[in-house]
This record gives C-alpha cells, structure tokens and sequence, in this order.
C-alpha cells in the first residue's frame, strides 16, 4: 500500500510492477501509469475503471491466466497467488459437499464456455458463489463475456484499492 504523491513519483518500472498483480492484461497497467501525475485517489480510480471498459473477450482471456479456478487455492509466491488465496478465503475449505458442487459447477462452466469461471471472490460466500455459477450457466455467450468482464473489472479494482492510499 502506497499513498498517492508516492505513487505519482515512482519511477515507471517501479509503478508497474506494483499493479501488475491487480490484472494480468498489462496495457491497462501500462496506461494508467502512463497517465500520472493523478491529482486524487478518485482520478486514479476513474481513469482505472475508464481503461476497463475496452476490454473484450481476448483481454479476459489474457486475464484468466492469473485467476485459479473459483475453490482452488492456488500455490506459489507470486502476489496474484496470494491474492487469490486471500479473495476466496470466505470459501469454506472444510465443506466437501459444498467442494464438489464447485468443482462439478466448474467443469459444467467450462465445457459451456470453453474458459474458467471468474467471478469476484471478496464478500461472497462459498454458497453464494456456487448460485451465481448456476445463474450464469443459463447466460448466453455473449451475456457471460459481459459478465464475466464485470467480475474482473471488480477484482481489478479491489485490487488497485488495495495497492494505493490516500
Ligand atoms: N476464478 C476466479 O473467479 N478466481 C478469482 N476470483 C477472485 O476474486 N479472485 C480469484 O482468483
């Protein structure tokens, strides 16, 4: 966590590596750190979320490269991992049943799809995750883009949060 007037002043290499782990598409890390000196920590967040609003299926699939699946922790040091690990912690590793259903749920999304299921982990419950998987299973390709595009929009920027201050 850094506050703004630091972030603003760190050299370019130095801002992208610190919100590359916030998504894994590094044209928006790119711009948004091309577009500094920011005056707020408001103007960093709209112009953040004004750089995902270009996004398309190619940019989600470039993503979900960093997004283990929904009920998989994922291993490994690097921070996207320890997001994700801290992001799905509502989810109850104890319960089997609910385990199963997410992996049954996952199975059915990808061969629906042809791609993981993404959705915003933080906040949500194991079971709430498992109905929003169900929900979306009925979209059509082109309502699942869009809401698959949303849910990375949001972890984005729940991520960025959590990278700049005040
Ligand atoms: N497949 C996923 O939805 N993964 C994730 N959702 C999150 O909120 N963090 C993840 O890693």
């Amino acid at each position: 966590m850094i506050a703004l007037h630091e972030f603003n002043h760190l050299p370019h290499e130095k801002a992208l590596a610190l919100i590359h782990p916030c998504v894994a598409i590094p044209g928006w890390a790119e711009a948004l750190v091309r577009g500094r000196p920011y005056s707020s920590r408001s103007e960093v967040f709209s112009t953040a979320k004004a750089l995902t609003l270009a996004w398309d299926d190619a940019a989600l699939a470039q993503a979900l490269s960093a997004h283990p699946r929904i009920g998989e922790k994922p291993a490994g040091p690097q921070a996207e991992a320890a997001l994700s690990r801290q992001e799905q912690g509502a989810v109850d590793e104890g319960d089997v049943a609910l385990a199963q259903a997410l992996r049954e749920g996952n199975a059915r999304y990808e061969a629906r799809f042809g791609r993981v299921f993404l959705i915003r982990a933080k906040g949500r419950s194991g079971e709430d995750i498992l109905q929003a998987l169900h929900a979306r299973l009925e979209n059509s390709d082109a309502q699942e883009i869009r809401a698959a595009l949303e849910q990375l929009r949001e972890i984005t920027l729940l991520r960025l949060e959590g990278v700049i201050s005040e």
